[in-house]
Formats: C-alpha cells, sequence, structure tokens
C-alpha cells in the first residue's frame, strides 16, 4: 500500500515511550544534511560555533550516540576536517536537501538511514529512536510538528531511491515530492508531542537574527 498513514492506532500509541536506551540502533545511518548554501545566514550555519563547538559537531556528537556510522552529505568535505566520519558528495548537485537524502541512501549500507540538518541544534534522539522504531515496512517515517510534516527529521528506506530520481530528474525538488510513490507513516502531532513537547527538535537557524535568537534559546523558524 503507498501514501501516507499515520502511525498507526492503539497499539503503536501504546508502544511510543517504550524506544528509549542506550543502545545503538542496528541497521540505520545517521545522516547530516550540509550540502546547503547558507544564503540566508551570509556564512557556512555548519560550523557556527554551538556550546564551544561547530554546530554540525554537537549534531555529530548526538547523532553518533544512536548509530554505528553516522555520515555528512556536503559537496565541501574540505570544511569539516574535524568530523570522524565519511563525507558523500550529491550525484544531483545544488537540488537541494531531495539530492542529500538521495545521496545518503546511495552511500548507505544499511536500508534505513536517518536524516537531520547541519542547522537544528536541537534534535531529539529520542524521538529519532522512536521513529526508526516504526521502520518495517515503511519507506518514509517522519513526525509532523506544529508547523506540518518535518522530512529533515526522518527516517528513509533505499526502496525511494529510484522515486527520488524519478523527482528530481523532473526537476521536482519538494522532499514530499515522491511520498504518493511510497509506503509513509506520520508520526502524528499529538504522537510527536508525547515524546518531544516542547518540538524544539525541528527548530533550525537559517538567519543571523535566528541564530542569536536561538543562542539565547528563544523560539525560531521551523525547517522547512
Ligand atoms: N546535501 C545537500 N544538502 C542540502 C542541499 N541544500 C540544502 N541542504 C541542507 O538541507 C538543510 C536545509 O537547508 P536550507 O536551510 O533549506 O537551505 P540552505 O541552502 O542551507 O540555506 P539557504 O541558502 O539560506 O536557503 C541544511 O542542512 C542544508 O545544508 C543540497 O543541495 N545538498
Amino acid at each position: 500500500m503507498f501514501g501516507i498513514d499515520r502511525i498507526g492506532g492503539a497499539p503503536a500509541d501504546e508502544n511510543l515511550g517504550h524506544a528509549a536506551g542506550p543502545e545503538l540502533l542496528p541497521n540505520v545511518t545517521g545522516v547530516i544534511l550540509a550540502g546547503g548554501q547558507s544564503r540566508r545566514m551570509g556564512s557556512n550555519k555548519a560550523v557556527l560555533p554551538y556550546g564551544g563547538v561547530p554546530l554540525i559537531e554537537r549534531i555529530y556528537r548526538q547523532m553518533s550516540e544512536l548509530f554505528v556510522e553516522t555520515v555528512v552529505v556536503t559537496n565541501t568535505p574540505e570544511l569539516y576536517p574535524f568530523l570522524p566520519c565519511p563525507k558523500v558528495k550529491d550525484q544531483y548537485p545544488g537540488m537541494g536537501p531531495l539530492a542529500g537524502i538521495h545521496a545518503a541512501l546511495n552511500y548507505s549500507r544499511t536500508r534505513y538511514i536517518a536524516v537531520v540538518a547541519c542547522d537544528m541544534p536541537w534534535i531529539s534522539t529520542r524521538l529519532i529512536r522512536e521513529l526508526a522504531g516504526f521502520r518495517d515496512g515503511s519507506d518514509v517515517i517522519l513526525p509532523e510538528g506544529d508547523h506540518g510534516l518535518e522530512p529533515l527529521h526522518a527516517i528513509y528506506s533505499k526502496e525511494c531511491i529510484p522515486f527520488i530520481e524519478e523527482s528530481l530528474n523532473a526537476d521536482r525538488r519538494r522532499i514530499v515530492s515522491f511520498f504518493d510513490r511510497v509506503k509513509v507513516q506520520v508520526m502524528t502531532l499529538d504522537q510527536t508531542s508525547q515524546i518531544e513537547p516542547s518540538l524544539r527538535a525541528f527548530r533550525n537557524i537559517n538567519t543571523v537574527q535566528e541564530y542569536q535568537q536561538s543562542l539565547e534559546n528563544q523560539v525560531i523558524g521551523s525547517t522547512r
């Protein structure tokens, strides 16, 4: 069955909150997208200082708590010598985050990847763990936040590759553009809020003002 379903009914709701734990998640590769232009920021968002380290390093450390391997998708790997991980290049350069997801899926040695952006200071390892718990039988598992679907805090399977290519070849760059071609499970806003009540996991920083606000822990823009 293709199309978008909510994460299913009572049994899944009962399962929510049971995925916490220190273990690494098997069969999932962590992915940090860092191939953007940072035009609104005016300088590379990924290396902005955050809590004493570059923002991307903060995110990398959190992802490394979850996955045996975390990779960064970037066309400028030389900017990240401090990250001890593989750097993967886009095969559709300049086409946005969907191209980054595509490159990561092609690279990945696991069937599933967990994708976050390099400009999200408060990713939720707990939420990623929960989302990954629902991966079997689904091609995309993503949460709904207070601004709608959050495809940059989500799980994708290799089954998505041909459909992403179809989209990119037709210059359809929105991440959701292929969702009608695969099996998508959405963690509803209610379910997401149970795990991540503040929803700040989805906040990202696009501008200098948002960066400054985020340092003061204020509410900032959505990732989409
Ligand atoms: N691999 C890859 N990642 C990208 C690409 N475009 C954006 N991203 C990443 O996707 C996430 C969201 O990016 P945006 O904030 O929408 O775009 P941006 O280019 O970084 O910033 P702006 O130039 O201000 O729009 C960030 O982690 C980006 O690094 C791309 O073409 N390839």
